[in-house]
């Protein structure tokens, strides 16, 4: 693993009306690697990951991707997202979906056809492109969204909660296809509430009321504060219980 940085986070501030979601968040993430933001719901996961891509603007402070201020169009173009909430067209098939974003994307012929397989092989979904989405269940909307964010051939992808309502097997599914993409050096930002997931990740980030409270490997952050457990761990950093 290089030690590259590739998103560089300083003094970022955010708040909506009176509240603060985000405090001086001061972080950076390394090339290569796979980094969990680990918080309860309302902590400020989603509105950090917004700030980092360039949908949302923070009050202060300033975000640096791939070595481009954001917001940046070109860091943009390298940066795979998908947000919490699938943005799928139901009534067509996954490979009308994938067709539509990879038009999109401005991916075109041969390599189009090329992206598509690549990215359903990685998710699994080779076998079910010719299924109307609205056919498929929670996972597999899940997996075709993964595979969407793929299409580019991302340097960064970021993964606002990927695993909600989705069962363990299939949770274990897509954490090894996280693992195979940074084999082949994509670095990795996800969101998670999930200890089991925290636990999978190569650094992680615990936010809680919109402060970033520790950053460290999980086997770092339980060891410092003889914890056994990352919940036991969050609440020795955050003072408080890990629910809000
Ligand atoms: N557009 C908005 N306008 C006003 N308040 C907002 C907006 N977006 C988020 N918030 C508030 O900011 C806080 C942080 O929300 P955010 O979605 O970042 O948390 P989260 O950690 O991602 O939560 P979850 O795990 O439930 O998605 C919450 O209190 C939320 O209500």
């Amino acid at each position: 693993m290089t030690t590259k940085s590739i998103v560089s986070i300083q003094a970022v501030s955010k708040s909506f009306g009176k509240q603060s979601v985000l405090r001086d968040i001061n972080l950076t993430i390394q090339k290569g690697e796979i980094f969990g933001l680990l918080g309860p719901s309302g902590s400020g996961k989603t509105t950090l990951v917004k700030t980092l891509i360039g949908l949302d603007n923070p009050d202060n402070g300033s975000i640096t991707v791939l070595d481009n201020k954001m917001p940046n169009l070109k860091a943009m173009e390298k940066i795979g997202y998908m947000a919490q909430a699938d943005a799928l067209y139901q009534e067509l098939t996954a490979m009308e979906n994938l067709d539509f974003f990879a038009t999109l994307y401005g991916i075109k012929g041969h390599k189009k056809k090329k992206q598509i397989e690549a990215s359903a092989s990685l998710v699994n979904l080779t076998n079910h492109l010719n299924t109307p989405v609205s056919k498929f269940s929670g996972g597999m909307k899940r997996r075709l969204s993964i595979c969407i964010a793929l299409l580019n051939e991302p340097e960064l992808l970021i993964l606002d909660e990927p695993t909600v309502g989705i069962d363990p097997v299939l949770r274990k599914n897509i954490w090894n296809t996280f693992e195979q993409l940074k084999e082949k050096g994509t670095s990795i930002i996800v969101t998670t509430h999930v200890m089991d997931e925290a636990e999978k990740c190569d650094t992680l980030g615990m936010i809680r009321g919109g402060q970033l409270i520790a950053v460290n490997t999980p086997q770092n952050l339980k060891e410092t504060c003889h914890a056994q457990t990352l919940e036991e761990a969050f609440l020795y950093y955050g003072g408080m219980s890990y629910e809000n």
